[in-house]
């Protein structure tokens, strides 16, 4: 087994392929990998423009294929498989995402794009990892794509025809099968050519060798994606410590919802991998050279210890638009780099390795340039940009928390501290600068529109003929509303001064059914009616006293029958999940986080009842709830 260590982690699991692919069950089975099939029921219907990258969507339905089986099997058949393995494969050209044909003329139809051209096949792999906890399945999900590049002769209408005729292409992602006929179509590869065939083992091997045999920190630069560790037997890779003490450490847990759907759209990580699993505990024993007592550091706690400084180099190279330069301009040399944003070259080299080194940018001879991510999210014009809230971060929370032991002290904010003024004229300044405004809309623009489609589809909202978005701000969240129901108006009232500077952040489409803006303070005007409103990242904000205000005019307004869709992060019952809502408590805004009990509460004495909740388990929960009917 020299040849394949990692692989012999997993005898010992109930290892379960999500997959009906007789191509990925025959890569699998010939590296002497023992595992059950169990085909997933699930749909690949996933919106695919609701992706940034073609990528996204394979592996958001990898993903969904192997947690339905896992599900299916934990609540049908009662057998919690240890691993579940899940795959999809696609092809791109185009910009377009090609899946298996539906019949002939649809093959015809992907391959004579195909001809003559070059084109990706990505797959997206999730490998989850079950366990039953008090009856309730938990999964700790690690997902991964690859992508190989293929080029396809001039293909000729009666080639065409005659390999169609041949019924290879339609159990097939892009309508053939390189591993057979299809091959003859084939001018080159560049990459795996298992991935086309439907299962990247490489990378797969790579991904289990990170999973179980995490590297010291020091050496994962040249292990990641270079090799999978090579030793003599896997045996030797035992760290004498059982299977499950790899995993002691890791957070992020899934928990699946009723409906047996992964609840969270992927948060992806800056490079073609991605993991929920965070702070493996270094293995013991004496693997490429470390000594046991670096195999005993707390690795967690260095990574906490670090944080500050991975987060401050990911804002410094932000406010210095690195990642625009490097998108329009790259690969650059830092020198170049340094030139074009005015910095040291010296000081700038250290920052994009840095960068480099937390999986923002890639180095090459030709020198850096942004990973897919960057590209995405964090150039200041990707269409998923969080330049603006990075933006917001670094000259908003930072001055905020680096006065952190003083607000613990005092129990309240510190803006006076960290600005020179009270929280009150702070709030008022936001809209005499020009700038800290669009700095603050653009923060705000950024999530909304980053978390607008979670939201818009966590609920049916169909029935709703209008809404109204209570300080709805650019209107991020009603856009999307409008396009995924047309027949809804959807009105969006905030303050005068955010509704002057709305136009810079409208979509450039004319939208069929445009959104309308109101001016106006809920706290004092008379609402637009409505038969949904939305509270978005409002609630947590504003004390009590202020939230009796706004819910009791909410509650005024509202007809029986009539909803309210709160969109904040809801904390677990003990409060303490997910960490991000908890971490932004410390800033100490006088408003609080609140659980699933705590909202139910608070708008049941407003007269909301039949309260559902969608934990999305990303950026944003969403809370719907009815007002009640009066009673006879
Ligand atoms: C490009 C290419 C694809 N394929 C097959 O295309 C299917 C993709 O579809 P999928 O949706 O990823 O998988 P599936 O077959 O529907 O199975 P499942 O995982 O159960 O959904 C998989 O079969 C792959 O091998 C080949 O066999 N050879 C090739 O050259």
């Amino acid at each position: 087994m020299a040849l394949n260590p990692v692989l012999g982690k997993l005898v010992s699991k109930r290892v379960v392929l999500a997959s009906a692919s007789p191509r990925r069950q025959e890569i699998l089975t010939n590296v002497g990998l023992r595992f059950e099939v169990v085909p997933s029921w699930f749909k690949e219907t996933l919106e695919k423009s609701s992706f940034a990258a073609p990528y996204e969507y394979a592996i958001e339905t990898a993903k969904q294929k192997a947690l339905e089986v896992a599900n299916r099997m934990h609540v049908k058949h009662l057998r919690t498989p240890d691993v579940v393995i899940g795959a999809d494969t696609i092809v791109t050209v185009d910009e377009q995402i090609l899946e298996k044909p539906v019949d002939k003329q649809d093959a015809y139809r992907m391959l004579s794009r195909l001809s003559g051209k070059e084109h990706s096949v990505f797959t997206g792999v999730a490998i989850i990892h079950c366990s039953s906890k008090g009856n309730q399945l938990e999964t700790e999900i690690t997902d991964f794509y690859e992508e190989t590049k293929v080029k396809f002769s001039d293909l000729s209408e009666e080639l065409l025809w005659e390999y169609i005729h041949s019924g290879e292409p339609m159990d097939k992602a892009g309508g053939y099968g390189i591993q057979a006929l299809g091959g003859m179509l084939v001018e080159y590869v560049h990459g795996d050519f298992l991935n086309v065939v439907g299962f990247p083992l490489n990378h797969f091997c790579k991904k289990l060798a990170e999973l179980y045999y995490p590297p010291p920190k020091h050496t994962v630069q040249h292990i990641k994606h270079d090799s999978i560790p090579s030793v003599d037997t896997f045996e030797n890779l035992s760290d004498g410590e059982s299977e499950s003490s790899n995993f002691t450490e890791h957070k992020g847990a899934n928990k699946l919802d009723s409906s047996g759907m992964c609840p969270s759209r992927p948060v992806y990580n800056c490079e073609n991998t991605s993991s929920v699993r965070t702070g493996f505990t270094v293995p013991l024993g004496n693997q490429n050279g470390v000594s046991e007592s670096a195999a005993k550091l707390p690795s967690k706690i260095l990574d906490l210890m670090d944080g500050f400084k991975a987060s401050k180099a990911l804002f410094v190279a932000s406010k210095l638009k690195m990642f625009d330069y490097l998108k329009n301009k790259g690969p650059l040399k830092a020198v170049d780099v340094a030139n074009e944003v005015g910095t040291s070259v010296c000081g700038t080299e250290r920052l994009l390795d840095a960068c480099v080194a937390l999986g923002l940018l890639e180095k090459t001879s030709q020198g850096y340039s942004n990973t897919d991510s960057a590209n995405i999210y964090l150039t200041s014009d990707g269409e998923y940009s969080l330049h603006g809230y990075i933006i917001h971060s670094n000259d908003h929370l930072w001055p905020l928390f680096t006065n952190l032991e003083s607000a613990v002290r005092e129990g309240s904010r510190q803006n006076h501290r960290a600005f020179g003024r009270k929280a009150e004229d702070l709030f008022k300044d936001y809209y005499h600068s020009q700038e800290v405004k669009q700095r603050f809309m653009a923060a705000m623009h950024s999530i909304a529109h980053l978390t607008a489609r979670d939201l818009a589809t966590a609920f049916d909202l169909s029935q709703f003929k209008s809404t109204c978005d209570l300080g709805g701000c650019t209107g991020a969240l009603a856009h999307e509303l409008i396009q995924i129901y047309p027949n809804m108006k959807v009105t969006v009232f905030d303050l005068p001064e955010v509704i002057a500077n709305i136009s810079y952040f409208q979509p450039s489409e004319q939208c069929a059914a445009p959104v309308t803006f109101v001016s106006g303070d809920f706290f004092k005007d008379n609402l637009p009616e409505a038969d949904l409103y939305i509270l978005s990242r409002v609630l947590h904000d504003w004390p009590d006293e202020k939230i009796h205000i706004l819910l009791s005019k909410i509650s005024a307004v509202c007809k029986p029958g009539s909803a309210l869709l709160v969109a904040e992060i809801v904390l677990d019952e003990q409060k303490t999940h997910p960490p991000r809502a908890v971490l932004q408590s410390l800033s100490m805004t006088e408003g609080k986080q609140r659980s699933g009990s705590e909202y139910k509460q608070l708008l049941e004495k407003y007269g909301f009842t039949n309260t559902q909740f969608k934990i999305t388990g990303t950026l944003l929960d969403a809370v719907l709830c009815f007002k009640k009917n009066l009673s006879p």
